[in-house]
């Protein structure tokens, strides 16, 4: 199917709101959980907590901030901060079978790439990519999965060159400035996104690196505001949950927040991998997204009103500073996080 069909392209019906199906689903999973529980307790102390401490819930570090990214042609509204986060959310999972692999080397490695040859992320190099394009932007890594991450990466590109000229931001034009019509595009077109799975026989939506590309490129593009003109500005932003990863769960089973069974805990804190699509599994990841609206809602009721993006952003740096001092994250060997 050529770009020129693609208007013909009948996307799903709107009811279909992946956003909303992420909240309904894991709602459910939370209603039916075996093996980890909310401590709602825990969620109006820390909500008390950061409604008087002035970071009001949201992240304060900007994509800039850190030095991790690239975005040096965000401002004039191109192409190739778009195109950049399109790919570093595509490699945006499973960092921890190596030892000291991090997310950021990964943001790092690919901004040095795009540094050093601008077309080094077209859409053309992705759809021929290899192993050994990959090892060429992580410096001294065991790269983890490293076959399949070369193969997100040709789906990305083989999807771009199909439908939309080679050029990511097309697809986000796509979108019409909606993050829930972009994960949805995401994950209609691109298999690597549909990061969904059952729970007891339901079926249970995430998608995380769908929906933290959405949020990385609101937040590339400097966080602009619905009417704005950017093709950035996403009205709906607000409706994105937080991003299940591993990270933020370790935070909050931290904070008290997520309680784990002891059978749970003892793996966890053995570094026993927990299989993709366990009742575990499912549950950890549910319970997250289900804390973070709770902590938004009781947040709301102190007058702080801030995004549940931003709230993971916040939970996900505290985790960034905390976590060799805090007990391990669970252990999933996964493409969706
Ligand atoms: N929930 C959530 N998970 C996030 C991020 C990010 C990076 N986002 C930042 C970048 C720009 C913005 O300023 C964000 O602050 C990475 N991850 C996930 O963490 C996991 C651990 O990685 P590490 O600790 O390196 O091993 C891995 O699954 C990775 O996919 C986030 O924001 N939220």
């Amino acid at each position: 199917m050529s770009s020129r069909n693609l208007d013909n392209w009948v996307p799903l019906p709107p009811a279909i709101n992946p956003l909303t199906a992420v909240r309904r689903t894991t709602t459910t999973v939370c209603s039916n959980a075996q093996h980890v529980a909310l401590n709602q307790a825990a969620i109006e102390q820390l909500a008390k907590m950061w409604a008087t401490d002035g970071g009001g819930g949201g992240a304060s570090v900007g994509w800039e901030e850190t030095g991790w990214h690239y975005s040096e042609d965000a401002a004039v509204g191109g192409n190739l901060t778009c195109t950049y986060v399109f790919v570093l959310d595509c490699l945006n999972f499973c960092f921890w079978p190596t030892p000291g692999l991090e997310y950021e080397h990964l943001a790092f490695g690919l901004k040095a790439a795009v540094q050093r040859d601008p077309l080094a992320l077209s859409a053309d190099r992705l759809a021929v990519a290899t192993e050994e394009t990959i090892r060429g932007w992580f410096s001294g890594f065991e790269i983890p999965q490293i076959s399949e991450r070369a193969a997100k990466l040709r789906e990305l590109g083989c999807v771009l060159q199909a439908h939309f000229g080679g050029e990511a931001a097309l697809l986000v034009a796509r979108a019409a400035r909606s993050a829930a019509r972009l994960v949805r595009l995401l994950t209609c077109l691109l298999p690597g996104f549909r990061d969904e799975t059952l729970h007891q026989g339901r079926q249970c939506f995430f998608y995380k690196r769908a929906q933290i590309l959405a949020a990385d490129l609101w937040a590339a593009y400097g966080r602009p505001p619905p009417g704005s003109g950017s093709l950035y500005a996403f009205e709906d932003i607000g409706e994105l949950t937080m991003f299940a990863d591993y990270r933020v769960p370790q935070v909050l089973a931290h904070l008290g927040v997520l309680e784990y069974s002891q059978a749970l805990e003892t793996k966890i804190d053995g570094l026993e991998r927990l299989q993709p699509g366990s009742e575990e599994e499912v549950e950890i990841r549910a319970m997250c997204v289900q804390a973070v609206e709770g902590l938004r809602a009781a947040l709301a009721r102190r007058n702080v009103v801030v995004t549940s993006v931003e709230i993971d952003w916040r939970l996900w740096h505290e985790g960034e500073r905390i976590k060799k001092d805090i007990q391990p994250h669970h252990r999933t060997l996964t493409c969706f996080y």
